[in-house]
């Protein structure tokens, strides 16, 4: 629970100010049954009505000081909790926005959102609770217990057998409480997982007409969410009620010995009155540090799962930094010969060196064998395959989604294990096989991909996407909101936006994953031909599924089981590789 020391520094002073007021509420507190006993003792048995009068006002005035400590207390409380709750909630938005893909894929997604959420608002809750209890409830305890020793010393040996006993009380629901509410946590978890799953897919859901099998895992993740607070709210609850019983055993110990006292004429019943408020003090303060033990326990669980976010090493985090950009001249143009004819400096040139590639985690066979390529600057290169043999494994290792296992791949000649993934990003743009556009209007989807771009560039890109057209179909044109995810676009039209968002951001290497699927050949035909003109001196790689697509390439790679089965030209594919022979075969019915 490193993480919350970041935040003491910035807000221990208005902490300590709460405190503060805390400390005089609880010292206005503990004052008020001595005064009791005093009038009673006093101003009742003397029958001096002035000393009641001046007393009882005295009373009253403590009491306003008390409510009046109690409110700035409370605000700051608020304030402090608040504040601190936006900060980490912040925090943990940054470090899962920085988190590299191998570090996301081990959170379930819905996981997260619980995090940032539900477990933030735990340990803010407790920070708020402990606002109300630090210093008063240790203060109210000891200062109970003195005032009543001093009081009467034997009646003050019931409060030296209760207090340990409810102490021992508290120990216990904080040790039991723990795993429990852990488990609750991971329960709301899978609720949210279950959730989140519906919502992305409940188109499926209900073209399948799965609602009803829906609804019941739904609702399975809802009852062992339920059971699993019953559970922690039943082992823990019994601690509550032994404490108050145990404290209610006090006061009637008291009461009895007390009474006895008085009768024989030892005790004074004002001293009786007092000591049992004090024991009541002593009651209510351990109830309420039970209800901040409570709210410790859980916000114990929700930090070590905050935690755990903040702690996922990123192994692209303790790499070197960037520097190929300040390269020296001779290393460059050392590094630019390698497999290379031309010499320099070539920020699109992409070089796969004998990679192989399995996903964190998983067992088995790597999905990536052994890929070795070379993409010049300016080139466009097809890639082709059959489903599930690794071409979009391979093209996420160019912008560092994934470290490679074994082998080297190089972007503008420099191992990408030594650039900063941020910098290397800003030079590569990827149209995923998955489109995701954003709510906002057709215009801030676009312009999302490079924020510096107006919107006649943004127009523009549009075109060459062969968006424009049925985006100024619509009556509010690059005005019109687009839904969540483009719930109100068709696949193609989703596919033209996100085109347009990549062409925008003038990368040095462009990556297409699949990403015309969804277009007709002959829109698909113009998008190509516009982005040959676009292209210059981009480097461009084409994931597609139709050897059409890829026919015209200056190289094609086919990916065959995660290795390359071949590569070269269309025509040379069409003479020395099999599995390609295989695709244009299936897709054009004709011998190769
Ligand atoms: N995040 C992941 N974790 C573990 N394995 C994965 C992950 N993503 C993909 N795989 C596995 O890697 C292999 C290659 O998948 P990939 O998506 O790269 O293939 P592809 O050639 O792009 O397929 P398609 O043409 O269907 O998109 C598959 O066997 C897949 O199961």
């Amino acid at each position: 629970m490193h993480f919350l020391k970041k935040y003491i520094p910035k807000y221990w002073k208005n902490f300590t100010v709460a405190v503060l007021f805390l400390t005089a509420e609880s010292l206005c507190e503990l004052a008020l049954p001595t005064l009791m006993a005093l009038i009673i003792d006093v101003g009742v048995a003397n029958r001096d009505l002035s000393y009641v009068l001046r007393m009882g006002g005295f009373m009253l005035l403590i009491t306003a000081v008390g409510a009046i400590a109690a409110s700035v207390r409370n605000i700051l409380a608020s304030r402090v909790s608040q504040a601190f709750g936006t900060e980490l909630r912040s925090d943990l938005f940054a470090r899962i926005g920085q988190m590299s893909f191998t570090s996301l894929d081990r959170f379930e997604r819905a996981s997260l959102i619980t995090r940032m959420t539900n477990d933030v608002t735990q340990v803010q809750n407790f920070i708020n609770g402990l606002m109300r209890v630090f210093v008063k409830a240790p203060l109210i305890c000891i200062g109970s217990i003195i005032l009543a020793a001093r009081l009467d010393p034997g009646l003050a040996r019931i409060l030296y057998i209760i207090v340990p006993v409810v102490a021992l009380f508290l120990a216990l629901n904080m040790k039991i409480g723990f795993t429990r509410f852990t488990l609750v946590q991971k329960a709301l978890d899978r609720m949210n997982s279950v959730m989140r799953e519906y919502l992305s897919g409940v188109r499926v859901v209900k073209a399948f007409n799965r609602f009803d099998y829906e609804q019941e895992k739904f609702n399975n993740a809802n009852l062992e969410y339920q059971a699993g607070s019953i559970h922690a709210m039943r082992a823990t609850s019994v601690f509550n009620p032994a404490s108050a019983l145990t404290v209610n055993l006090g006061i009637i110990a008291v009461l009895w010995l007390g009474g006895l006292g008085v009768q024989a004429g030892d005790q004074q019943v004002g001293v009786v009155m007092a000591f049992i408020n004090y024991t009541t003090q002593i009651l209510f303060t351990l109830m309420l540090i039970s209800m901040v033990v409570n709210l410790f326990i859980r916000a114990r669980a929700s930090a070590v799962r905050i935690s755990e976010v903040f702690a996922q090493a990123d192994p692209m985090e303790s790499s070197e930094p960037e520097r190929e950009l300040k390269r020296e001249p001779e290393q460059v143009s050392e590094q630019g010969k390698a497999g290379s004819l031309e010499a320099g400096y070539e920020r699109g040139r992409i070089d796969f060196e004998e990679v192989s590639f399995s996903y964190p985690g998983a067992s088995g066979e790597p999905v990536l064998r052994q890929i070795s390529f070379t993409c010049l600057p300016g080139q466009t290169v097809g890639m082709i395959g059959s489903t599930g043999s690794g071409k979009s494994t391979l093209v996420s290792l160019i912008p560092r989604f994934y470290d490679v296992t074994s082998g080297r791949v190089k972007i503008g000649g420099v191992d990408v294990n030594a650039q900063d993934p941020q910098a290397l990003r800003e030079r590569i743009a990827i149209v995923p096989q998955k489109t995701m556009l954003f709510t906002g209007t057709f215009m801030e989807n676009i312009r999302w991909g490079n924020e510096k771009a107006d919107e006649a560039e943004a127009a523009h890109y549009a075109r060459m996407a062969e968006a424009d057209g049925f985006i100024t179909s619509f009556p509010e044109g690059y005005d019109t909101v687009v839904g969540q995810r483009g719930v109100n676009l068709s696949g193609g039209q989703k596919q033209r936006v996100s085109i347009a968002r990549a062409l925008i951001r003038k990368p040095d290497i462009l990556i297409l994953d699949d990403c015309t699927s969804a277009v007709d050949v002959a829109t698909e035909g113009r998008i190509k031909t516009a982005l040959k003109a676009y292209a210059g001196g981009v480097t461009c790689l084409l994931i597609a599924q139709r050897i059409s697509s890829v026919a015209d390439a200056d190289h094609i790679i086919v990916m065959d089981e995660g290795a390359i089965a071949g590569q070269g030209t269309h025509e040379h594919l069409l003479r020395t590789c099999r599995v390609y022979q295989e695709i244009y075969r299936s897709q054009l019915g004709k011998e190769a």
